[in-house]
């Protein structure tokens, strides 16, 4: 499968190095200033599960090339609608399209843009972050990569896409349930990015105040009963007690891509995360933490000028 990675930031990078250190055709779509770095330097990953520098492919919008089977989406969300007006000459009518950021807001749009069959649905579990020098850092353990057809069902390009990623050096899964895992990975990182961005904390400080487990489970709470509006499938004791668990887990200096993304002073997915899941918060439901979360956050990126 010809692949095109767009984003060649923490996410994209890696996973998308990582096929391309298994000898898999990869190219990355990145903007100028990144590309001419890539060209110099390489793709440099620096993981817990090996260093590597990767001399990839890389083109700039507008360049043209054959077309692509596949196409590995990981921008973040704010800059979704810059990337698909310059997108389209690399979708053919056999494209898939694989979006591994947080969240659900982008799927609609997706399909509105492309039609419904092209867009898979896709989401990854990685704590990584591109450095001052334009390396890829990737600290824990976990590096996941969740795929499927929404229907779950078999597909000639689901079983091209095992082939694609079999012998890679993480951990990648098809599911034949990828609607119910995004929104799962959703109520997670919308829970713990928001307490952790909020606070400008670690996990492990939230526990250590007086307040923060509590606060963090009426947001868990909140966050669950909205997405179990959109998704009926989510069972809700079950998602509440399977958040609690694996963030109560969670190594005490865990934090999320977003309260990194405050520290360097950059922009943030909030109106992505929290501000879509009140925009789509059934009228009845009550949801004054999350409304608390997505006030600051987003008086954050006020002050930032946005
Ligand atoms: N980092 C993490 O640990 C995790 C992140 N996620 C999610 O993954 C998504 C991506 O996040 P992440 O990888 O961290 O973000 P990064 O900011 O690290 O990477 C995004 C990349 O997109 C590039 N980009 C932006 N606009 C364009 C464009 N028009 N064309 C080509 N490239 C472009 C940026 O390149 P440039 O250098 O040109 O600015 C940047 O390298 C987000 O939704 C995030 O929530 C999910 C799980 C974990
Ligand atoms: C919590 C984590 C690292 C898990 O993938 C994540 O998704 C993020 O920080 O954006």
């Amino acid at each position: 499968m010809r692949v095109l990675v767009v984003g060649a930031g923490a996410v994209g990078g890696y996973f998308g190095g990582r096929l391309f250190e298994k000898g898999a055709d990869v190219t990355f779509l990145v903007r100028p200033k990144r590309q001419e770095q890539l060209n110099r330097e390489g793709l440099i990953l620096k993981s817990v599960h090996g260093d590597a520098t990767l001399a990839v492919p890389t083109i700039t919008y507008g360049q043209s090339t054959k077309p692509f089977d596949l196409i590995i989406l990981s921008v973040k969300a704010y800059h979704l609608t810059d990337v698909l007006t310059s997108l389209d000459p690399y979708v053919s009518s056999n494209t898939a399209i694989l979006p591994l950021l947080n969240g659900f807001a982008h799927f609609p749009i997706l399909q509105e843009r492309y039609g419904k069959e092209k867009i898979l649905g896709g989401l990854c579990v990685i704590e990584s972050t591109v450095n001052a020098k334009g390396h890829i850092e990737q600290y824990s353990p976990f590096h996941d990569l969740v795929y499927g057809e929404w229907s779950g069902q078999a597909s000639k390009r689901m079983d091209q896409m095992a082939d694609l990623f079999s012998g890679v050096a993480c951990n990648v899964t098809q599911s034949p349930q990828i609607g119910l895992d995004v929104w799962k990975k959703y109520v997670f990182i919308s829970t713990m990015s928001g307490m952790t961005s909020l606070t400008r904390s670690s996990i492990g400080t939230i526990w250590n105040t007086p307040t923060g487990e509590q606060t963090y489970r009426k947001l868990a709470q909140e966050i669950i009963q909205i997405a179990q509006s959109q998704e009926p499938q989510l069972d809700f004791d079950e998602v509440y007690q399977q958040v609690m668990k694996r963030s109560l887990h969670l190594h005490e200096s865990m934090k999320s891509s977003m309260s990194r993304d405050i520290e360097k002073g950059q922009p943030i997915e909030t109106d992505h995360f929290h501000g879509y899941l009140l925009g789509v918060k059934p009228e009845q439901m009550e949801a004054p933490t999350l409304e608390t979360v997505y006030t600051a956050l987003s008086a954050y990126q006020a002050t930032r000028g946005e």
